[in-house]
């Protein structure tokens, strides 16, 4: 039986360096498989990773045929995963009205779908101590105006991952909801393509390897969720105690 971690948006940011981090941190496992859609910055990945074996699966998850390839491929090769990372995603900052009717749904499509669909195919091949990483975000604490879609997507991810986190500790599985604030990513490549980078975002950017380590202590721990630094701490204390239509008022301003 073949123990292996599955990662996807192992192409860069926060997905690559779980990929890393897992090779270093997580003994016993045979293969981690790469989900992203550019093949060459896996095989970059692949290259970089010693001691584990990768496995590069270049799929598109907007992509339909993508979800039955990778349920292919676990059919066939029946592993048993250790670890699910959910880090594909993307999200676009700006006014609800001036995005694209494309960018809206796609953050649904990739960051809600997509993430439920992967989780859901892979369940059956998790086992007692196994783990689940679900990238939510900051932007999921409370309603985000000009981040509107984004965040709305990442409150989705944290319930979710809540939620099933509880049903699945009956069988030894923990899940647990990852919700950085901003991270110094090519995230912020695509969010903010039309406009500047917040300079409150820009000063408490935080490294990813900081915040996949954290994570991967948290996990550890068994906590529901990850929050890596005191300023998101401190924002999310503030989120559970305000209306969110105060925060979506403050943060509107
Ligand atoms: N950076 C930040 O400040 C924060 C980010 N997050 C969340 O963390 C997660 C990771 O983000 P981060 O590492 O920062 O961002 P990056 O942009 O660095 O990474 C995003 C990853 O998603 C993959 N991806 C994008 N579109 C698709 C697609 N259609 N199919 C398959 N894979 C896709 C990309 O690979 P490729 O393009 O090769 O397909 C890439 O590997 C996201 O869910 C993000 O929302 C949460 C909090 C803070
Ligand atoms: N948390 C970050 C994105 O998810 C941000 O605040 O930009």
């Amino acid at each position: 039986m073949r123990n292996i971690a599955l990662v996807t948006g192992a192409s860069s940011g926060m997905g690559k360096e779980f990929v890393r981090e897992i090779s270093k941190k997580y003994k016993g496992l045979d293969e981690i498989w790469v989900v992203a859609r550019r093949r060459e910055r896996l095989r970059e990945l692949k290259k970089e990773i010693i001691g584990t074996r990768v496995r590069i699966l270049p799929l598109d998850l907007m992509k339909e045929e993508s979800f039955e390839r990778l349920k292919m491929v676990l059919a066939k090769e029946q592993p048993v995963v250790r670890i699910l990372v959910n880090a594909s995603g993307y999200g676009i900052s700006g006014s609800f009205e001036h995005q694209t009717e494309e960018d809206a749904a796609g953050m649904i499509h990739l960051n809600c779908e997509a993430l439920t669909r992967i989780t859901y195919l892979v369940l059956p091949y998790l086992r007692r101590g196994s783990f689940i990483y679900q990238m939510a975000s900051s932007a999921g604490f409370a309603p985000q105006p000009n981040f509107t879609v984004y965040a709305a997507t990442k409150a989705y991810v944290k319930s979710f991952s809540i939620a099933l986190r509880q049903e699945l500790s009956y069988q030894g599985i923990r899940v647990i909801a990852v919700c950085p604030g901003p991270v110094k990513t090519e995230f912020f490549d695509r969010a903010y393509e039309q406009e500047e980078v917040k300079f409150y975002k820009k000063f408490v950017m935080a490294a990813p390897k900081k915040v996949v380590r954290k994570a991967i202590r948290d996990a550890r721990k068994n906590k529901a969720v990850s929050v890596y630094g005191m300023t998101m701490k401190v924002i999310r204390v503030i989120c559970k105690l305000l209306p969110g239509r105060w925060i979506a008022k403050i943060m509107g301003k």
